[in-house]
């Protein structure tokens, strides 16, 4: 169905793929692997004709679709030949509906209206196209309004949005998935694996980009490794059925990316489960967050001095919504008492000037400012809230950012979160999208916060910078005191490093849990069920 040959891309004077050459059957769903910057994104963004490719002088190399020479200009000729892409950070319209982005260009209309005026003008059929959607959502086993703006919908729930739009497209040739599981929780990313691996789209050449081996080696037939804009490795992956073999071709598809095996970080010294006696940093109370798809309702619930809780559940139970209540990015009632007073957490510059600080899950709409460089994203904040990074005073307030001191210690951050990168002054949204997410939590930890919350702050992060960041998060909270409260899909990662794993459900703090708890108790908790003491033993 897809045969590449030769393919290559520079931007400017670097070379971020390299003569890739690969074939992909119809009906084969083949992963591409690689560290963060390995150049996967900007393969896909080739066959998808994505204007950045465009812009940047095209790309060398021939692509093949079912045997004949194609040339990609742009998305249009995309989709034309049936090429269709779940992008990494969504390329939906906010403003319109699940049913209207799902359906767009593709609406069910009144067939007299389109005999008199012709299709462009043709009314549309409201009614049928809800239909429509509603099946699609349905083959997907999601529930979802077809009449909720995007703009209202949680990450997680956009994924899908983009996943039904692309797989509900007749004659779809090629499907290129960047990451698409990336922002769900185990049960939400079984649902859309499931889609693929039912073989409902049996004709589809697919390529799927995925950080979680254990799903690639699970429903693709073959894998390639790329690695610095090179096909390093590939792998058959239909002879590897039972679950040894699995974990054996993981470890081996690990060291093809990385170059070094991998050593998982594990937190020693843990605190006990709270007791009456810990000093309380923060306490909500009666606190509900009305975040569309993820809303909290009245929920009391202290957090201790030093800890690192984890928060864990369905998407749609919650999960997300304590970080973003907190400041004050949807509307919220009931109280936040800090530090023994209650905290106004409508008046963001004093939330961060108390110390407190988020790092949100969409960085790309609320994490990151995309048009300037690694070094302004990193010091902005706390140039802004902290007066940090400026020079001795210039005249009464005004003073100037102190370069070198900026550029100094962005440097540092670069080397510390292995941000892989050009230089300093690259404009971040010219990096890779796990570097993006090196780069917002680069600024969390400059910000020196008593308590951080941080939203899945390994989404999107390759299995070796995983290690890095929860390594980051441990020394934060040994060495600087941070309280840290991380919101996670990814458990394991939660049972490795926290103190407490809080499982939200339907709104509701369902249990919290020690990190010894075993994983299907926890897993149980998500659908708000226990296991009886029989059980347990
Ligand atoms: N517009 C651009 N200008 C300059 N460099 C770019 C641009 N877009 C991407 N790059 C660079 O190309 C390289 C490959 O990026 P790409 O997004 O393809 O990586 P990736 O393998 O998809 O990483 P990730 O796993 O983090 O998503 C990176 O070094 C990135 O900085």
């Amino acid at each position: 169905m897809l045969k590449l040959c030769n393919i290559s891309k520079r931007y400017g004077n670097i070379e971020v793929l390299k003569k890739i050459n690969l074939e992909i059957k119809p009906g084969e769903i083949h992963g591409l692997v690689g560290e963060n910057g390995a150049g996967k994104s900007t393969l896909l963004n080739i066959l998808f004709g994505m204007s950045d490719i465009g812009n940047s002088g095209g790309y060398k190399g021939d692509i093949f679709l079912e045997g004949k020479k194609v040339t990609i200009q742009n998305s249009n000729q995309a989709v034309k030949l049936g090429i269709g892409m779940v992008h990494q950070e969504f390329a939906l319209i906010p403003y319109l509906t699940v049913r209207e982005n799902i359906l767009m260009g593709r609406e069910k209309v009144f067939p007299l209206s389109k005999k008199f005026l012709g299709e462009s003008l043709a009314y549309i059929d409201k009614e049928k196209n809800r239909k429509k959607t509603v099946n699609i959502l349905q083959r997907l086993n999601i529930k979802l309004d077809s009449e909720l703006k995007i703009l209202d919908l949680s990450v997680n729930l956009k994924h899908f949005v983009e996943f039904a739009r692309e797989i509900s497209k007749e004659s779809l040739k090629v499907l290129l998935l960047d990451e698409p599981t990336s922002a769900l929780c185990r049960e939400d990313t079984e649902k859309l694996l499931k889609v693929l691996h039912n073989n409902d789209l049996k004709d589809t050449a697919i390529i799927l980009i995925s950080h979680r081996l254990e799903e690639i080696v699970s429903i693709c037939h073959k894998v390639s490794v790329l690695r610095n804009g090179e096909i390093v490795d590939s792998f058959n992956l239909s002879n590897f059925k039972s679950n040894q073999l699995k974990t054996s071709v993981i470890k081996h598809i690990a060291r093809s990316m990385i170059g070094h095996t991998i050593n998982k970080i594990q937190r020693n010294k843990r605190k006990k489960l709270q007791d009456k006696e810990d000093p309380v940093i923060m306490t909500f109370k009666d606190f509900s967050v009305h975040m569309p798809g993820e809303m909290i309702s009245s929920i009391n619930f202290n957090i201790y001095l030093g800890e690192i809780v984890g928060i864990a559940g369905l998407s749609g139970h919650g999960k997300l919504a304590l970080g973003n209540g907190m400041f004050g990015i949807y509307p919220y009632s009931g109280h936040v008492i800090f530090d023994n007073q209650q905290l106004d957490i409508t008046n963001t510059a004093e939330v961060l000037a108390k110390g407190i600080y988020l790092l949100p899950d969409d960085r790309r709409n609320s994490g990151l400012l995309l048009d300037r460089s690694i070094m302004e994203n990193i010091i902005f904040t706390p140039v802004q809230i902290k007066n940090e990074f400026l020079a001795p005073f210039f005249y009464n307030n005004l003073s100037f950012i102190d370069r070198k001191k900026s550029s100094d210690y962005t440097k540092q951050c670069i080397k510390k979160f292995d941000i892989r990168c050009h230089n300093i002054k690259q404009k971040v949204n010219s990096l890779s999208g796990g570097n993006q997410q090196k780069v917002c939590l680069a600024r969390a930890i400059t910000m020196h916060p008593k308590i951080l919350f941080v939203n899945e702050p390994t989404r999107g992060i390759d299995i070796a910078a995983k290690e890095i960041i929860l390594h980051i998060l441990l020394d934060i909270n040994q060495n600087l005191g941070t309280t840290v409260i991380i919101a996670s899909s990814e458990l394991d990662e939660l049972k490795r490093v926290c103190d407490r794993i809080v499982v939200m459900h339907e709104g509701k703090i369902f249990n919290i849990f020690s990190p010894e708890t075993d994983d299907i108790e926890i897993i149980l908790a998500f659908s708000g069920e226990m296991l009886t003491e029989s059980e347990k033993v």
